[in-house]
């Protein structure tokens, strides 16, 4: 059936582990059976969030160049889950883009945190918004670490696995992508 497809859907994925697609397995499944759906040929775009970034202009022109190509010639961007601070910037310029210019953008774990990241930044204002995970002190934490889990035993203490959330507010658009539901179980992996 892939195959037979012949119109191209564009999707750049901004992580940190271009080299490895194994740790974004079940992303591209997920990708590729969502494509096959919509009769589009999936062709992914692995973009290095750090070549995305202002330093990387400097250092290496040639991978900043390439990069936000990759990024421009999207038809939809997706920023999957991570942990540790480098190439955050890029995640956070990624999702700037993509809000900008109206791109589809699909924010997973840490590329939804960082989506939030930007928009209380460039939309609300708030020039120190940020994730206490990288920034412990930051004066407008909008991304906190969970009240449940405990600083002092990383790694044990992540929320893992299946979780209800209730959908407490009327007129709720999240519910609303989960066709009116008053829960829904989701699967988590992260501290904050
Ligand atoms: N799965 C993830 O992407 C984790 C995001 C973030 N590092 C957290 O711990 O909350």
């Amino acid at each position: 059936m892939f195959d037979t497809l012949q119109d191209i859907v564009r999707i750049a994925m901004v992580g940190k582990y271009t080299g490895l697609s194994d740790s974004y397995l079940s992303v591209l499944k997920a990708l590729l059976h969502a494509s096959v759906y919509c009769h589009r040929k999936l062709v992914v775009d692995w973009v290095a969030s750090t070549d995305l970034e202002d330093s990387t202009k400097i250092e290496a022109p040639d991978a900043y160049k390439a990069a936000w190509n990759l990024l421009k010639s999207a038809d939809g961007i997706l920023v999957p889950g991570g942990f540790g601070d480098r190439g955050v910037q890029g995640k956070i310029l990624a999702a700037k883009y993509a809000r900008e210019n109206n791109v589809p953008y699909l924010g997973i774990c840490l590329g939804m945190q960082m989506a939030v990241v930007e928009f209380a930044r460039h939309v609300m204002n708030l020039p120190h918004a940020n994730s206490t995970e990288f920034d412990p002190n930051a004066k407008t934490p909008c991304v906190i670490f969970m009240p449940e889990g405990s600083k002092t035993h990383m790694g044990g203490t992540m929320r893992l696995g299946s979780r209800r959330t209730f959908f407490k507010v009327a007129d709720c658009k999240s519910a609303k992508l989960y066709g009116n539901a008053d829960y829904v179980d989701e699967r988590h992996r992260h501290r904050y």
